[in-house]
């Protein structure tokens, strides 16, 4: 057995972390020889909510569950951990765009990352789930500068998940023989779910599928299925983006399968055009808890459209955060 490791979890009493945190006790994010300690982080009248959770997780006797703290400190959830899911956030209601959550979550998300470079394990892993998530990670990374930027993520996970069972559902094939799915961009309606490299059972989905179910069907139900599932469910998706959250942090420590790939919002270093610096879903790698952009793909004229588009979106919200003084 392992030693253990930190995982720290924001927002720990919300809807998200009610599904989240039991997935990382059980060994489905780490893998089954990696005991954890669960850092959980709530606002101070969360906290007693919190503790009825915990008292849970006590029943679940999870036999790799290390310890759990809990605390409204960032300084106390953030020590020493090697990871950080950053959950904890207001979500989007009906009739909303998840931009329209910038000034009341983006306030969350710079004390959490100054915290997070005093305290946190010099090589933690921080994905953020909390929406907007791409610009709420630009937010934490630029205000940790003791960090390497590298180790700021945002999830695009849900949507690459929704992309494959969508391709599933229409093909008839499962999901585990498709390959390659891409999400570009923002966790937003202009994100770009990219086909162009996608195969199943090793034939080119494009040529499974015709363009106008592509265009017209498919990208526009996986950018809105979140609020598709809002206007179902009243609120808005938490086991399946607790899901997406143990699928990218496993992928980023235990790496990807080989001649696969996932999508992660990862800081642009300029691959494929993007502006430097925006936190953009790539289809990446990983090799030795180390993510790398897939390079060489064609990109089509179609493709670039998409692309630039959603980039720009980013932009706007980067330049909105910085009006608020979150980012430089
Ligand atoms: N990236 C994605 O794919 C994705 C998917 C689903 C939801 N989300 C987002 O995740 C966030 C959480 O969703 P939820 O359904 O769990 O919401 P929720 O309201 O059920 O829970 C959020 C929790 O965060 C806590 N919180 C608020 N401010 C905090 C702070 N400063 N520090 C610590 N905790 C704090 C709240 O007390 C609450 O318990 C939302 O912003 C939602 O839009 C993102
Ligand atoms: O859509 C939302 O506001 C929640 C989440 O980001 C989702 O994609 O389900």
């Amino acid at each position: 057995m392992k030693n253990p490791v930190r995982v720290a979890v924001t927002g720990a009493a919300g809807q998200i972390g009610y599904s989240l945190l039991f997935r990382i006790a059980s060994g489905s994010m780490l893998g089954q020889d990696q005991p954890v300690i669960l850092q959980l982080l709530e606002v101070t009248p969360a906290l007693k909510a919190l503790s009825g959770v915990v008292m849970e997780l006590q029943d679940g006797a999870f036999p790799l569950l290390a310890g759990v703290v809990t605390t409204d400190d960032p300084m106390v959830a953030f020590k020493d951990a090697d990871y950080a899911l950053l959950v904890g956030a207001m979500p989007r209601k009906a009739g909303m765009e998840r931009g329209d959550l910038l000034s009341a979550n983006g306030g969350i998300f710079k004390p959490q990352g100054e915290a997070l470079s005093e305290v946190a394990s010099r090589n933690v892993k921080v994905l953020v789930v909390g929406n907007p998530a791409n610009t709420n990670a630009l937010i934490a990374q630029q205000n940790a500068p003791k960090l390497d930027p590298k180790q700021f993520t945002a999830m695009v996970r849900l949507d690459h998940n929704r992309a494959l069972s969508q391709l599933s559902a229409k093909t008839g094939k499962p999901v585990g023989s498709i390959k390659k799915m891409t999400i570009w961009g923002n966790h937003s309606s202009t994100q770009y779910p990219d086909l162009s490299q996608t195969t199943v059972d090793g034939t080119p989905a494009l040529e499974l599928v015709d363009q106008a179910w592509y265009e017209s069907d498919f990208i526009p139900t996986v950018a809105k299925r979140g609020a598709a599932i809002i206007e179902a469910r009243g609120s808005s998706s938490a086991a399946s983006a607790a899901s997406a959250a143990v699928d990218h942090m496993r992928d980023w420590a235990l790496g990807t399968a080989e001649g696969d790939w996932v999508s992660m919002g990862i800081p642009s270093d300029g691959s494929y055009g993007v502006p430097e610096g925006l936190i953009y879903g790539f289809p990446v790698t990983v090799k030795n808890g180390e993510y790398s952009i897939v390079q060489g793909l064609d990109i089509s004229e179609f493709s670039r459209g998409r692309m630039d588009a959603t980039a720009h979106e980013l932009e706007e919200e980067r330049a909105a955060v910085r009006e608020l003084g979150l980012v430089k």
